[in-house]
């Protein structure tokens, strides 16, 4: 699978990891947007959230208990935190792998732009 973030979480390539269980792979955004920007993905690739089915209901809760995990363990789930997943390219989804992004240590504005 010619897919970047697949080969993260099988270890291919490099990534600053954050957290790992079974199902689900954390690691710093390369580009962070906020003083804390970390991805949740699923080790299972799903494309884009049209993907996720039934099957996968129960993994897509874990990532989000990840990335509460990880809020709380960066000081920023007290404060507030952004957690995004974009859908294609309008939403500017460039990694076709999806990632939960969780975003932090700084205000957020809304709407998102
Ligand atoms: C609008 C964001 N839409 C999106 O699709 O987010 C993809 C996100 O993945 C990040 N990224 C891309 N390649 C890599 C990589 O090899 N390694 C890491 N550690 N992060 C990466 C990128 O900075 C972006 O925030």
């Amino acid at each position: 699978m010619d897919c970047i973030f697949c080969k993260i979480a099988n270890k291919e390539i490099p990534a600053r990891l954050v957290y790992e269980d079974d199902l689900v792979l954390a690691f710093e955004d390369l580009n962070p947007q906020a003083p804390v920007h970390v991805l949740v993905i699923p080790k299972k690739h799903i494309s884009t959230s049209l993907e996720i089915d039934s099957t996968d209901n129960a993994l897509i809760g874990i990532m989000f208990q990840a990335a509460n995990k990880i809020a709380v363990d960066r000081n920023i789930a007290g404060k507030g935190f952004r957690m995004v997943m974009n859908c294609n390219r309008d939403a500017g989804q460039s990694v076709f792998h999806i990632h939960l992004h969780v975003l932090g240590g700084r205000l957020f504005t809304w709407p998102p732009g």
